[in-house]
């Protein structure tokens, strides 16, 4: 049966509409739906309330004018221990190149449903390229509010034949021009962990791989009782994450159960260390639980590059870090399997990083 605005959910199967179809969420927000569909209805506990935010503190906003300061680097490496979360400004990523790659994740999400799901899972002749909406949906008792395209890049010869045309440059190009940030980034993180140099293993380890995520969050019926993207952290070593001026992307403060707001601040990039780094860094380094509440008035879209080991490379902390007698907490796991668990569960809250803990 099609589906119209008036139409209680029960008549008709959102399910296959939205997952198997590839209508997304942003194909039920386009229907004008008045009420949330039954299937994105999170459990109370995970409604963000009033009383678990915090408004009198943030986290970090770090200029990078001057690289060369030794007061950069320190900077860095506090906010990674401390928050697992900074902004930076003054990065030198061109403006334009922002404005880009949210136009072209716009411009892609915008395409009818049987473009789209021509990348999807059951769909795309690559692993490499997948379209798809929620995080995992047969593993998820209630959906998330969001659709995604992921890209993992492994040539540009490979992107210019599978990545979709509508946001292939713009993507590519984000990429491109993040990797010097990302190179100065880890030379300072490493630095605090007394690691003089990174060679090539340490380069595979700490971004011997990359993936590129685009994600779009329509206008939500009922925002309130649904999510964006459920509590979780990331699997990368580090997370460039571009969000656009809407808001509602929380954070964990640490050894706490409150959440802060990660404000949108216009040219600004949110770093974030993932569960590799602080696995290499033996708990250094705190890859933070965060989650993106839903919104009833604008569409947001949001773009994260994560940097990541190779699948093939064995991550566990760095024998610089051990070097001076501490014990290790984490066990040595091969990166494709670690990121495996994390795909098959929902997010669900609990710590992925347990899967390495000792
Ligand atoms: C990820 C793997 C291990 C997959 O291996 P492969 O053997 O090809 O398995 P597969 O059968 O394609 O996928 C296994 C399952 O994971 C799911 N999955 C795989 N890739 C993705 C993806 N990009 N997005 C969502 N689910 C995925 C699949 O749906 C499979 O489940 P099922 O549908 O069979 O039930 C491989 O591609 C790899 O080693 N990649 C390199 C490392 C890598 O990509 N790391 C990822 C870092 S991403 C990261 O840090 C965070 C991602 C994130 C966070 C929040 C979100 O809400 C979100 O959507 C995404
Ligand atoms: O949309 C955001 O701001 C964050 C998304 C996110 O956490 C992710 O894709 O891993
Ligand atoms: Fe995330």
């Amino acid at each position: 049966m099609a589906p119209s605005p008036s139409m209680d959910s029960k008549s008709w199967d959102v399910i296959s509409f939205a997952v198997d179809k590839g209508h997304g969420v942003k194909g039920l927000a386009d229907l004008g739906l008045e009420t949330l569909p039954k299937q994105y209805i999170q459990p109370p506990e995970e409604k963000i309330t009033n009383s678990t935010v915090v408004t009198d503190d943030s986290i970090p906003v770090i200029d990078l004018s001057n690289w060369t300061d030794p007061k950069v680097a320190e900077q860095i490496c506090h906010a990674a221990e401390k928050w697992g979360f900074f902004q930076i400004v003054n990065h030198g990523i061109p403006i334009e190149v922002l404005e880009g790659v949210k136009e072209a994740t716009r411009r892609f999400f915008d395409l009818p449903a049987e473009q789209k799901n021509k990348h999807s899972k059951d769909n795309s002749p690559t692993n490499n390229v997948r379209y798809g909406t929620s995080f995992t949906p047969k593993a998820e008792k209630a959906l998330e509010w969001k659709d995604f395209l992921s890209l993992f890049y492994a040539s540009d010869d490979e992107a210019a034949a599978q990545w979709p045309s509508a946001c292939r440059n713009e993507a590519l190009d984000f990429m491109k021009k993040s990797e010097f940030v990302i190179r100065r980034l880890m030379e300072a993180l490493m630095k605090g962990l007394n690691v003089k140099e990174i060679d090539g293993t340490k380069e595979s380890l700490l971004m011997g791989s990359k993936r590129i995520n685009l994600n779009y969050y329509p206008k939500c019926p009922e925002p309130e009782l649904t999510v964006g993207v459920g509590r979780h952290s990331d699997v990368s070593t580090l997370t460039i994450l571009l969000q656009d001026d809407i808001g509602g992307l929380y954070v964990k403060k640490l050894d706490s159960d409150s959440w802060v707001h990660v404000p949108p601040i216009n040219g600004a990039i949110v770093i974030n260390v993932g569960d590799a780094l602080q696995i290499l860094s033996n708990g250094r380094y705190k890859s933070i639980e965060h989650r993106v509440i839903a919104n009833g008035i604008k569409n947001r879209v949001s773009v994260p590059i994560f940097v990541n080991p190779r699948p093939s490379d064995a991550i566990g902390p760095l024998p610089e870090v051990l070097e001076g007698g501490e014990k290790p907490i984490y066990k040595k796991v091969l990166y494709s399997d670690y990121v495996k668990h994390f795909f098959r569960k929902a997010h669900d809250g609990k710590e992925t990083v347990d899967f390495a803990k000792i």
